[in-house]
């Protein structure tokens, strides 16, 4: 969104958040906290000074409801670093300014996350504003987030408003968030820990954050229903495309999937039901032709369009990934660009099978690795971007190219672009290639562009993070229209290309200081997969010796096991590229097949624990080891399998260390 849009957003929202305030007085505000407080103290009996210990969801229930709202999370985690900026900006000259702290919750009143500076992040633990901790009014009484998804209404609660006593130097600001056909999805709440500012002062604040509300919204409406056209509607034309228009999922036999919260007022239809599954043409006086026309030739223009009773309204139609219309017109692209240039490839390319057992292998044992296989098996036949992430060496190149091989791609070029290893000035040139005399120094005859020599294929951008924010704007169009123009040409040349991208940033974090451009941000991230660091793979001693093996080129070798402890327990930074560069020299030195503790980098047997791996004697009770022991055992449960496995160690060596460290009684 540009500043200039937001700004208007802002003004709009300010002023209907005034003239509510001024329509309802002060006693209408009280309303709502008085009804709040009345349930906590008559429906959940809570003694607002004796409030019951904050509740907690506990560590496994949260990773489950997290995985669950991935999508929800990761939209609201990029709109709250939006929103931490705007609320500092809105409050600058205030003291306030530095004391909020932000969080999502689900539908539930769990948190999912928190945003806030480092200063604040003392006093937000100490505060329970923390993942998995329970925010509804049963819970934590009357509070922000909890009231406004009791009133499914935006709210402020001011300072002692709060029923507990603990929470009454806090002001709150918080909005429900709506996903598709009416399901709550959760709420936002802005907090000012310690706010000195007055309850009329929260205005600002509170529109903000419903704004904030509303971008999530949108955000995960259009990235829920990809495959489906979706139509904007307004019965402003001015507002069609920003927070206030209204959205539906339109899918190509023109049956409305989806409305958002907005339609049903908007249309001034009785409810969801009376909308999703009818035709479009039954809604609005469009044909689905049409429909499909305008998505495919003017997709994002704004048109008049009637409704109901000759009711008139505007809207704009964005293409799905796999309408008709879509699929078309990528055919089409596909044989102009053929017939221009010789891209085929060369036949034995052609005959070749994909490879999705090499995908598989990736995954080793690892459970994590064994879910983004499995989430990109279901992806990569799709017009889907993928993004890697992880940390250097965790294999996400050797990942993008496995996909490629499995994927109905296989056959065509998977075309690959380190972002970081061309100079700035050289990755348009690189990446869109360029005509004859495009520049000084060009190439007489010009130069085929990366995108163009990936046609049909895959175009891989590795280190995406460092594509310079000019250039992302033409990334952005190449992706959203699937065609290119060579620098010096201004004939637009169509291609097909899935794009995987990679980073070892956040670039979350970027698109919230303004280095990346958060529309190529959603554009690039259909899907993002996380590589496990090679310290987080429970299959470590696998990948030891299936790396081993592949070194040794097919020699008989052995690991003797203090060596091998020693590379289980490394914490290796440089991942698997430094594990494998390990083997490499240690097999230079092995002799008669052994690799032996000697033969590895001083590094490594320096953070072997001091006793050496297997110690005659049991062992004093603050051992580290131990202590690693006793901490996995917990968070498994005790469960011996899963303890073995998150330690990267056989259940025999667990045993063994049980044994040693005086573990065996421990209670279950
Ligand atoms: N799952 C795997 N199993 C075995 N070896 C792997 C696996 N993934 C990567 N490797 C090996 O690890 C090394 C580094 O892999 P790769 O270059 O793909 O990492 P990367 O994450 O792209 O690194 P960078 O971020 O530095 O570009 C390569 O030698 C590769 O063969």
């Amino acid at each position: 969104m540009t500043d200039a849009s937001h700004d208007m957003m802002y003004a709009a929202a300010t002023s209907a958040a005034k003239s509510s305030r001024a329509a309802s007085g002060s006693a209408g505000r009280e309303d709502y906290i008085e009804a709040a407080w009345r349930r906590c103290r008559d429906d959940y009996r809570l003694n607002p000074e004796a409030p019951p210990a904050a509740v907690h969801v506990g560590g496994a229930a949260l990773r489950q409801i997290r995985e669950e709202h991935a999508l929800f999370e990761r939209l609201g985690r990029v709109e709250m670093h939006r929103l931490l900026g705007q609320i500092s900006q809105q409050v600058a000259q205030s003291a306030t300014a530095s004391r909020y702290v932000l969080m999502l919750t689900d539908a539930d009143g769990t948190v999912l996350d928190v945003f806030t500076d480092a200063a604040n992040a003392e006093r937000a633990r100490a505060a329970n504003m923390m993942p998995g901790y329970m925010w509804d009014e049963q819970h934590a009484g009357v509070n922000g987030p909890g009231t406004s998804l009791h009133d499914r209404r935006s709210r402020v609660v001011h300072r002692e408003e709060h029923y507990f006593t603990r929470n009454s130097r806090m002001t709150c600001s918080a909005a429900p968030i709506w996903g598709a056909n009416g399901r709550l999805l959760g709420a936002i709440d802005a907090t000012c820990l310690d706010c000195d500012d007055s309850r009329a002062a929260q205005v600002p604040t509170i529109a903000l954050v419903s704004m904030s509300a509303r971008i999530i919204e949108q955000l995960h409406f259009t990235n829920s229903f990809r495959d489906c056209m979706i139509m904007r509607f307004h019965e402003r034309p001015e507002l069609v495309g920003l927070p206030y228009d209204s959205l539906l999922a339109v899918d190509s036999d023109g049956l409305i999937r989806a409305v958002d919260n907005s339609v049903p007022s908007m249309l001034g239809a009785a409810g969801y039901n009376t909308l999703v599954g009818r035709s479009v043409a039954e809604v609005f006086d469009i044909s689905l032709d049409r429909l499909l026309e305008h998505a495919e030739t003017q997709p994002f223009a704004i048109w008049p369009i009637a409704h109901g009773n000759d009711r008139h309204g505007y809207a704009s139609v964005w293409p799905a990934k796999q309408t008709r219309a879509r699929a078309r017109a990528v055919v089409s692209a596909r044989n102009a660009l053929v017939e221009r240039a010789p891209l085929r490839p060369p036949a034995e390319m052609r005959q070749r099978k994909p490879e999705p057992r090499e995908l598989v292998a990736l995954a080793g044992a690892d459970r994590a690795m064994a879910h983004n296989v499995w989430r990109a098996e279901r992806v990569m036949n799709r017009d889907i971007n993928i993004l890697l992430l992880g940390e250097t060496g965790t294999g996400k190149d050797t990942f993008a190219r496995a996909i490629h091989r499995a994927s109905n791609r296989h056959a065509a070029p998977f075309v690959a672009m380190s972002c970081a290893a061309i100079p700035e000035q050289l990755i348009e040139s690189e990446l869109f290639g360029y005509e004859t005399g495009a520049f000084t120094g060009a190439r007489p005859g010009g130069m085929r562009g990366k995108a163009v020599a990936a046609h049909g294929g895959t175009l891989f951008l590795d280190e995406i993070g460092d594509m310079p924010l000019s250039i992302q704007a033409r990334l952005l169009r190449l992706l959203e229209e699937k065609e290119i123009v060579p620098l010096g040409s201004s004939t637009p040349t169509p291609v097909d290309i899935k794009v995987i991208s990679a980073t070892h940033r956040d670039l979350e974090a970027m698109v919230a200081r303004g280095e990346f451009r958060m529309d190529l941000y959603y554009r690039l991230n259909g899907l993002s997969l996380t590589m496990p660091a090679l310290r987080q793979r429970s299959d470590r001693q696998d990948l030891i010796e299936t790396l081993c093996a592949e070194e040794s080129e097919g020699a008989s070798i052995s690991i003797t096991p203090a060596a091998m402890q020693a590379l289980i327990e490394h914490d290796w930074p440089g991942n698997i590229r430094e594990l494998r560069n390990t083997l490499r020299t240690a097999l230079a030195f092995a002799e008669a097949g052994r690799i032996e503790v000697h033969h590895l980098p001083h590094m490594i047997v320096r953070t072997m624990p001091a006793h050496g791996p297997v110690p005659p004697q049991p062992l004093a009770e603050e051992d580290p080891e131990r202590e690693r022991i006793v901490a996995a055992l917990e968070r498994h449960h005790w469960r011996i399998a899963a303890t073995a496995s998150s330690l990267g160690i056989s259940r025999n060596t667990l045993y063994r260390k049980l044994h040693r460290y005086g573990l065996m009684n421990e209670p279950h």
